[in-house]
């Protein structure tokens, strides 16, 4: 697939854009601070309704405007489709496929794919559990839309029981049995909801490992194997897939540490737990890997999700960001010959040196808040 027309209402610094792209490469370059990555972020949000850099929406919306609106012209098997998406922040956003709103945005997720790297990917290797979390569970939602709502029915569990254990630690005696009870529906839904999840995450891994190995392999061939494993706050060694069987380990996991989550006052056991275990050679890439090596480990996990997205049977749109800069000659003409054959391709860059021989295309220079095509 690709983006054939982007247009923005008071995204970010622009109050209002309108970029022609096509299939291939394209450049967006220009001074630091114009513009380039507010270009970007705008595609990826349409994919993935939400922004690589901020964690809420209002700084999406140009200062001092109530609201911003992102348009994206979408191509895929010759088919076109007008996703729009008002971003309202503190308030419900909203859809629109085709000039007809949809009920829920969420609704219109998988319309366009993308897979988007940035310097902010660093966080993926070098970052929180949380970060590896977030990755999972963008790239099951991009691969199969439904897991959006369930990644937020495990939301909504979570903070409900966790507020629930919060009130009981917080009155120090042994809660009573309408706590209990209401305790039990909790843990009954967090195990449904979890396992399913739970389930999507081991799935995706198993899917991801053979992939990641290849990309930083070809990136940096003189480096250690890259690998990973999920690792489950239940301790299993090995997690089959079986929703039941998760349900139920889920289930016998939060029993166990019921004890223990009554005194903290939070839910200690659940995907929300888990964390996606990097590995160079034998070390763990969190906190040995070399800069150089935990930006091309970050690479190789979005490169092995652009793979696994493609092998779904479409090409996800490839978005570049700032990316080139950081990387040596060997690396740069590696990853340029890696992502030349993919439908589209994005890239940010400060000066157009940045950009690699083999990448050619079109370009845009963005300067003064202005997107001009070279
Ligand atoms: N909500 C907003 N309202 C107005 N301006 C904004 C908003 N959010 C960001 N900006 C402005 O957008 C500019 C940054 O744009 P962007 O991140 O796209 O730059 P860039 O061209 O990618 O730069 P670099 O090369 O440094 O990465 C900054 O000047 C910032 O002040």
């Amino acid at each position: 697939m690709h983006v054939a027309h982007l247009s923005l209402q008071d995204f970010r610094s622009y109050a209002t854009a309108e970029v022609a792209l096509g299939p291939g490469v394209t450049a967006f370059v220009g001074p630091n601070g114009q513009g380039k990555t507010n270009l970007v972020e705008a595609i990826g949000y349409v994919a993935s309704h939400g922004s690589h850099r901020a964690a809420t929406d209002a700084p999406l919306v140009r200062q001092g405007a109530p609201r911003a609106i992102v348009r994206a012209g979408v191509v895929k098997d010759d088919r076109k489709a007008l996703i729009e998406l008002e971003i309202n922040p503190g308030k419900a956003n909203r859809a629109r496929l085709n000039r007809s709103p949809v009920p829920r945005p969420r609704e219109i997720l998988g319309m366009l794919r993308t897979v988007l790297f940035a310097p902010e990917d660093l966080a993926l290797v070098k970052g929180d559990p949380g970060e590896r979390r977030r990755f999972m569970d963008e790239l099951l939602t991009a691969r199969a839309p439904r897991f959006a709502a369930v990644r937020s029915d495990y939301d909504r569990v979570l903070k409900q029981r966790n507020a629930l254990l919060k009130s009981a630690a917080a009155h120090r005696r042994s809660p009573g049995p309408e706590v209990l009870a209401t305790l039990d529906v909790w843990d009954a839904h967090l195990a449904r909801t979890g396992a399913e999840l739970l389930a999507g995450r081991v799935e995706l891994v198993e899917a991801l490992r053979p992939l990641v190995a290849r990309a930083y392999a070809a990136l940096a061939p003189s480096s250690g194997a890259a690998d990973l494993h999920y690792k489950s706050s239940l301790g299993a060694e090995e997690l089959s897939t079986d929703r039941g069987r998760l349900a139920e380990q889920l289930l016998a996991g939060v029993a166990e540490a019921r004890k223990q989550e009554l005194e903290r006052g939070v839910s200690l056991v659940g995907p929300h737990r888990d964390e996606l275990v990097l590995r160079l050679g034998e070390l763990p890439a969190r906190g040995y890997a070399s800069h150089g090596e935990s930006w091309s480990f970050a690479l190789g996990l979005r490169l092995a999700a652009f793979d696994l997205l493609r092998a779904d049977g479409d090409d996800p749109v490839l978005i570049l960001d700032d990316v080139f800069a950081e990387l040596d000659a060997g690396r740069r003409s590696r990853l340029a010959e890696m992502v030349a054959p993919a439908e589209q391709v994005l890239i940010t860059a400060a000066v157009p040196a940045d950009v690699p021989a083999e990448l050619t295309g079109g370009s845009y220079t963005v300067a003064d808040g202005r997107v001009v095509r070279e």
